[in-house]
């Protein structure tokens, strides 16, 4: 008798201990390696017709969201409320175009470094967009002090999920400068320069990170103040074929603090 009493709590114990363990696991959010964040990325517009267009904008105001909730415009200490966003020649660079525009109608002063452009009309019309919005363009990096002084804080849109192998110029010369600055860096998706799954440890240290669909890797090790979820449009049959357990975002946002 006291032997099944056991059997019974033993397996009571086990099935407690395994729903535990699941809820855990379902709790716990997936970092992604770089092919898998660029499966899912693939899947998003062959299978789910998603165009490139919608999840950018998508992307870019959770960014620009973002910013707003770390770096509220009564809390800068420059006026008016500088924003340098520097634009890689990829769709992270889209994301930081459309950052730009939102965070323009957010009530900042955005500038925008975009030194190499892709030939393709979605990016021509985002910088007409920005254009039209009395958004400048500078043409070449500010060195590291005049970024201190002039901006209040820097949008990293350089490289995302498909950076690899050593930077090349003129990025080298952009992250150099970037690793000085003292003014905090919002990085989008992934600190550029570092590697997408092991991080870059003498890499820039951004103050920032918004993940888009997911973390990567890297994130990691990420040690900056705010960590955010970013880019609310993953259909849930995706999200649970690669088991991504995604936080719930809270009522209608379009970001989730997750530190
Ligand atoms: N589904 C999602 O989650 C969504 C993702 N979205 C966003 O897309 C991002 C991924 O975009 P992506 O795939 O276009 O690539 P990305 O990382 O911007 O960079 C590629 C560019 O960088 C270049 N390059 C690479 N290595 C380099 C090096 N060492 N040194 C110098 N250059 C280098 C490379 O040049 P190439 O090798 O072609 O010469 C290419 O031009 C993702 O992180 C997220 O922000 C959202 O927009 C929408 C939904
Ligand atoms: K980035």
């Amino acid at each position: 008798h006291t032997g099944a009493c056991a059997r019974v709590a033993s397996n009571i114990y086990s099935k407690d201990l395994a729903h535990r363990q699941a809820c855990t696991m379902a709790n716990t959010i997936k970092y992604l390696g770089q092919e898998e964040a660029q499966h899912i990325d693939e899947e998003l517009f062959n299978e789910y017709s998603f165009s490139v267009d919608q999840l950018m904008e998508l992307a870019g105001l959770s960014c620009a969201t973002a910013v707003s909730k770390g770096y509220p415009l009564q809390s800068l200490l420059k006026s008016p409320p500088r924003v340098l966003v520097i634009c890689g020649p990829g769709n992270n660079g889209g994301d930081g175009l459309v950052c730009a525009r939102h965070l323009k109608l957010f009530g900042y002063e955005p500038s925008v470094l975009y030194p190499k452009r892709p030939n393709k009309q979605l990016f021509q019309n985002l910088t007409t967009q920005c254009e039209k919005m009395d958004i400048s363009f500078l043409t070449e990096m500010p060195e590291a002090d005049v970024v201190d002084e002039v901006y209040n804080l820097v949008v990293d849109a350089i490289f995302g999920f498909s950076f690899k192998g050593a930077v090349r110029e003129p990025f080298g010369d952009i992250l150099s400068q970037l690793k000085k600055i003292t003014v905090p860096i919002a990085s989008v998706d992934i600190p550029s320069g570092w590697d997408v799954e092991k991080g870059c440890p003498d890499g820039i240290q951004p103050d920032m990170l918004i993940s888009l669909t997911a973390p990567k890797k890297a994130a990691n090790h990420f040690k900056g103040r705010y960590h955010f979820l970013g880019g609310r449009f993953v259909p849930s049959a995706l999200e649970k074929k690669y088991q991504l357990n995604l936080p719930q975002y809270p009522g209608t946002d379009c970001v989730y603090q997750l530190n």
